[in-house]
C-alpha cells in the first residue's frame, strides 16, 4: 500500500513501525467508511456464511477483513489475527508485530444504519503465531478502534493515554480532537441486553435490579438504559460521556463466558478504557491479565466509568443471601 496519500496522524508519537501499522488501518478505515456511507447502494448487506465462531458473514465483513490483510502484506505485521478467519495468517514474514483485529464490528446493525466499526490490538510478533496474540493484554503495543458513525473517528492508545482524532471527509485526513480522554465519573447511563435477565447470574441481576429500582432503591438515584449491539457505539458513548457496558456470561448454552472475544474485541478495548481512566474486568477480574488459550475465546465483559465497575465486582463477593435478597431487603450499597 502506498504510504505517500496523506491520512493525517503524523505524529504518534511512538516507534515508526507500529506508526505505519496504524496509518495503514486508517487508510483502509476511511476507504471502508465510504464504502459503509453508501449502504444499499454497494448491496453489501447481504449475509455470505459463517464465520469460525458460528457468526452470521456479512459480504461486508469479508471485504473488511480482505482489505485490511491486503493493505498490511507489506507492513512490519508478520501475523494477522482476524474474527474472520479461523487460523492466524502469517503476513511479511520478515514483520515484528502482530494484529489482531475484528474488521467490522457490530456487522448485524448494517441493514440498520446503526455505527458499527473496526477493533485493533497491535502486539510484538513472536515465533509463534499463536504465542503472538494469546498473551496478557498488558502487552499490547496500540490498540484502538474506528467508529464508522455520523462521523469517522479513530480512538487510539499507545499506552500513554487515549486520543481520538476524526475523519475530516473533505480532506481525507484524520485529525487530532482530543490528545487525552478522561472517562466522565459523573453519568448514570447502564448498557446491557436485558432480554437476557432471566439467564444472568444472581451478581449481576442484582447489580441491574438496584439500577432498575432507581431512587426507590439501594442506589437512591435513577439510571437510564442503552443498547445498540455494536460494541464500538456503545464504547465511543462511554469515553464521551461514561456509563458502564456488561456483557456478562449467561446460562444460554454457548454463553457460559458471555459473548465477546478476547483477543480482538476485549483486550483492546479495556487497554483505552484504562487509558482513558476507566476501568474493565469480566465482572470480577481485570480483562488485560487474563492470558487467553485460543483466538476466538469469549469471556465476559465489563467496562467503563471505573467506580462503576468495581461496584460490580463488589456484587459478586455478596454473600448469596444478600445478592439473591430482593432489592428492598439488599442492606449493602444502601446510600
Ligand atoms: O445481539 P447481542 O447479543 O445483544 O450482542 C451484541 C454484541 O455483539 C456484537 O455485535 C458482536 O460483534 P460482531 O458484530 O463483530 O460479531 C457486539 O458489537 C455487540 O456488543
Ligand atoms: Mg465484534
Ligand atoms: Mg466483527
Amino acid at each position: 500500500m502506498a504510504e505517500g496519500e496523506d491520512i493525517g496522524l503524523d505524529d504518534l508519537g511512538t516507534g515508526a513501525e507500529v506508526a505505519q501499522v496504524v496509518r495503514r488501518i486508517a487508510r483502509v478505515a476511511r476507504d471502508l467508511s465510504k464504502r459503509i456511507a453508501r449502504g444499499p447502494l454497494e448491496g453489501h448487506g447481504a449475509t455470505r456464511g459463517e464465520n469460525s465462531d458460528g457468526d452470521t458473514q456479512k459480504a461486508l465483513d469479508l471485504i473488511a477483513d480482505e482489505a485490511f490483510a491486503a493493505a498490511l502484506t507489506d507492513s512490519p505485521v508478520r501475523w494477522y489475527a482476524s474474527e474472520e478467519r479461523e487460523e492466524v495468517a502469517a503476513l511479511n514474514s520478515a514483520g515484528a508485530l502482530a494484529l489482531a483485529i475484528d474488521p467490522l464490528d457490530g456487522s448485524s446493525n448494517i441493514d440498520t444504519n446503526v455505527s458499527i466499526g473496526t477493533i485493533f490490538s497491535i502486539l510484538p510478533a513472536e515465533e509463534d503465531p499463536l504465542t503472538s496474540v494469546l498473551r496478557p493484554g498488558t502487552d499490547q503495543l496500540a490498540a484502538g478502534y474506528v467508529i464508522y458513525g455520523p462521523q469517522t473517528a479513530l480512538v487510539l492508545t499507545l499506552g500513554k493515554g487515549t486520543s481520538v482524532h476524526v475523519l475530516d471527509p473533505e480532506t481525507g485526513r484524520f485529525e487530532q480532537v482530543a490528545a487525552q480522554l478522561e472517562i466522565p465519573a459523573a453519568s448514570s447511563e447502564f448498557a446491557i441486553n436485558v432480554s437476557n435477565y432471566r439467564h444472568w447470574g444472581a451478581p449481576v441481576r442484582a447489580y441491574i435490579d438496584d439500577c432498575l429500582a432507581g431512587d426507590t432503591g439501594p442506589r437512591a438515584k435513577n439510571f437510564n438504559m442503552r443498547w445498540i449491539a455494536s460494541l464500538v457505539a456503545e464504547t465511543h458513548r462511554i469515553v464521551s460521556r461514561g456509563g458502564i457496558f456488561l456483557y456478562p456470561a449467561d446460562a444460554r448454552r454457548g454463553y457460559e463466558r458471555g459473548r465477546l472475544r478476547h483477543v480482538y474485541e476485549c483486550a483492546p478495548i479495556a487497554l483505552l478504557i484504562e487509558q482513558a481512566g476507566g476501568a474493565a474486568t469480566d465482572g470480577c477480574d481485570r480483562i488485560l491479565d487474563r492470558v487467553p488459550q485460543s483466538l476466538h475465546e469469549r469471556t465476559p465483559f465489563v467496562f467503563g466509568t471505573a467506580d462503576k465497575v468495581h461496584r460490580v465486582a463488589a456484587y459478586h463477593d455478596l454473600p448469596h443471601e444478600e445478592v439473591a435478597a430482593l432489592f428492598g431487603r439488599r442492606g449493602l450499597f444502601r446510600q
